[in-house]
């Protein structure tokens, strides 16, 4: 298990450190254009997952749309503080 913060830690790690068979470091390679297809794939299966699945399931969507949200502020060089700024 492990917080929103130590996720953001590890997939920076990743992005600089570019270990062989890392997904993240592959989806990074694709673009912002093919990391926005999954967040949305995945705010969608969220979506049905809350309406038609169990609460775990749900919770399971919900950890990869954040793991997706993520993602993308790597790519594009945001940092949770540059989130949090507008929460
Ligand atoms: N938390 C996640 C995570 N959540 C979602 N995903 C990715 O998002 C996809 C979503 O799965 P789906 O079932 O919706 O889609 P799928 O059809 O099975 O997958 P695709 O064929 O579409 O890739 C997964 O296949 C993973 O590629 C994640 N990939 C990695 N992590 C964590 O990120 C860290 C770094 O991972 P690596 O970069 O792979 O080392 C590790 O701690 C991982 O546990």
């Amino acid at each position: 298990m492990k917080t929103f913060e130590q996720l953001y830690e590890e997939l920076a790690a990743r992005a600089a450190e570019r270990p062989e068979g890392s997904g993240t470091v592959a989806a990074l390679d694709k673009g912002v254009h093919a990391i926005g297809k999954k967040l949305v794939e995945e705010a969608a299966e969220s979506w049905m997952a809350a309406e038609y699945q169990s609460d775990d399931e749900a919770a399971e969507e919900i950890s990869q749309l954040l793991y997706w949200a993520q993602v993308m502020m790597i790519a594009k060089g945001l940092t949770p503080d540059d989130v949090y700024r507008h929460l």
